[in-house]
């Protein structure tokens, strides 16, 4: 089985979320094909929504969204790493299911926590929250394997 797939090939990111994504101008987004405003799932999403219009001047509401366009360009570039790092730990969750392997694996963790507090600390990042944040994805991932596990256990008895 190959790697794991590149973010933008995996998730099918489209011409709109490519611009979104890697912060493409909308000339150097464009082609031939239909122009397409939104990414493929933004709905009725509206990147100029605040509760602070009329209550700041408008020269600073301009400097507001052009920060937000920035947020949300690397939130969605989150739900998309996010969406390829789920990809790839079920996998490994149905590995584990198959050769009865624990759901959590602590050694690896801890080994993990320690590189991300560093990574974290180079980068001018709260190593506190990356161990936080870290924590958090892997319960979720635990959780996830531990289903994993007991529908795996279930088609065998
Ligand atoms: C993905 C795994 O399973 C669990 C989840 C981990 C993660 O999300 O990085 C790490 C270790 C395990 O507790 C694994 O063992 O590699």
């Amino acid at each position: 089985m190959g790697g794991v797939a590149t973010v933008g090939s995996a998730a099918g990111v489209s011409k709109g979320s490519a611009t979104r994504l890697f912060g493409m101008s909308d000339t150097q987004s464009a082609s031939t094909e239909d122009a397409q405003e939104d990414g493929p799932h933004s709905g009725d999403y509206d990147p100029r929504a605040s509760s602070l219009r009329g209550e700041v001047e408008q020269a600073v509401m301009d400097e507001l969204l052009a920060v937000r366009g920035s947020i949300d360009n690397i939130d969605a570039t989150l739900v998309y790493l996010l969406a390829e790092r789920f990809k790839a730990t079920q996998r490994v969750g149905h590995l584990k299911a198959v050769h009865r392997l624990p759901a959590g694996d602590p050694g690896r963790e801890a080994a993990q926590i320690d590189r991300l507090r560093r990574l974290a600390e180079d980068a001018q990042l709260d190593p506190a929250f990356a161990e936080k944040f870290l924590n958090f994805i892997i319960s979720e991932v635990i959780r996830h394997h531990e289903a994993i596990s007991r529908s795996h256990a279930a088609k065998d008895a």
